[in-house]
């Protein structure tokens, strides 16, 4: 029997201070997050960034946290349950940190008679922090775990064109009648990230990425980032003057793929942009990242730098168009099973 695992990147228990603590330290021991060798890793994460984030990212979960819990996980059942009236498979989910694991949704499944299951890792494009270590976690829970089972992953989905029209309706049917500029804000990784991942050895994180083709553009996230862009705004039909890519998130001292978004948000009001649209296509569900810090913090900051009217454009969530579209690529992978 078949079976799908939704997985998304998980959210701390509550928002009580050493929930988050819990969550932080699992999600950033994580070597495909913080890739440094394992005695530098814990001296940054558990020596430094434990000692005073916990407290602060509490604080921000909580002004998003709602009464069923955690936007991203909440989101994330909201898709289950739509996807599950549409598919005759069971469907679970599971997150990459904290609860309900992966290997507690694979449980479900297995519990449900499952043998093969269609994972889909809810991330649009290809990075080393949110697909590669999905997988990889995926197998060991299942080589440990569920040797019998087998699992067929759903690729970086980012140039789709089920997806990108999508998305560019989704984007379409929120638009105000009257911006300046569209941003478009993507999670940011440490440069270093691309180049590590980069088999083909071709990005250097410049033009290459832009590209119609480079040998790098499985693996590269810029890369997946822009081409996600110019498909929406093809398909939009809107000026390249009119749009902005900028990467948000990022967390210590690296160098982190650029412009960023709060630098550019402070900014752009001076520049003339007083009526902005922003939109988040790294994350399909609304999370911590996109409701506090693009919403709020990201409105503060764009009205300090002199803008004027910030209009937030939610994430796909459970949008009934976003479901179909989760069903078609968890189809086609479903009747891979049928072909081996
Ligand atoms: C969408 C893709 C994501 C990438 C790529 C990514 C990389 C990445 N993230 C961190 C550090 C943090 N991210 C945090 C929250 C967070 N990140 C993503 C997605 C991606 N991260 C999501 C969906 C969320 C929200 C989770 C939620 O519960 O809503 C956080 C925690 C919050 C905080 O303290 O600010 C951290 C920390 C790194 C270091 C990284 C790549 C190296
Ligand atoms: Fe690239
Ligand atoms: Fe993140």
């Amino acid at each position: 029997m078949k079976g799908i695992l939704l997985v998304n990147l998980g959210s701390p228990r509550s928002t009580a201070v050493k929930d988050v603590r819990e969550y932080l330290d699992e999600f950033l021991m994580d070597e495909k997050v913080i890739d440094y060798r394992w005695f530098f890793r814990a001296l940054l994460v558990q020596g430094i960034i434990l000692n005073t984030r916990p407290a602060k990212s509490a604080e921000a979960y909580k002004t998003v946290w709602t009464d069923e819990g955690s936007p991203l996980i909440v989101i994330t059942q909201k898709i289950q349950k739509k996807l599950q009236k549409l598919v005759d498979v069971p469907v679970e989910i599971g997150m990459r940190y904290a609860q309900p694991s992966i290997e507690a949704g694979i449980q479900k499944l297995v519990d449900q008679g499952v043998t093969e299951i269609v994972l889909f890792p809810l991330y649009p494009q290809y990075a080393m922090s949110t697909t590669e270590t999905v997988i990889e976690k995926a197998e060991e829970v299942r080589k440990k775990k569920f040797p019998g089972i087998k699992i067929n992953y759903i690729q970086p989905f980012y140039n789709r064109e089920i997806y990108i029209d999508c998305l560019a309706e989704s984007i379409r049917e929120k638009l105000p009648e009257n911006f300046d500029a569209l941003q478009f804000s993507y999670h940011g990784v440490p440069e270093r990230h691309i180049y590590k991942t980069d088999p083909t050895n071709t990005c250097n994180l410049n033009d290459c990425c832009s590209r119609e083709n480079n040998p790098s553009h499985q693996f590269c996230y810029r890369h997946q980032c822009f081409d996600v862009t110019n498909s929406v705004i093809k398909k939009l039909g809107l000026p390249k003057e009119k749009v902005m890519v900028t990467f948000q998130s990022r967390l210590g001292k690296d160098k982190w793929m650029e412009p960023y978004t709060d630098e550019t948000l402070e900014t752009i009001g001076k520049k003339g942009v007083k009526n902005l649209a922003i939109v988040c296509p790294a994350f399909v569900s609304d999370c911590l990242e996109t409701l506090e810090e693009i919403s709020v913090e990201g409105k503060h900051q764009f009205e300090h730098g002199g803008g004027e009217n910030f209009h937030y454009i939610p994430c796909l969530n459970d949008e009934d168009r976003w479901i179909d579209v989760v069903k078609i690529l968890c189809e086609e992978k479903l009747n891979e099973f049928y072909l081996v």
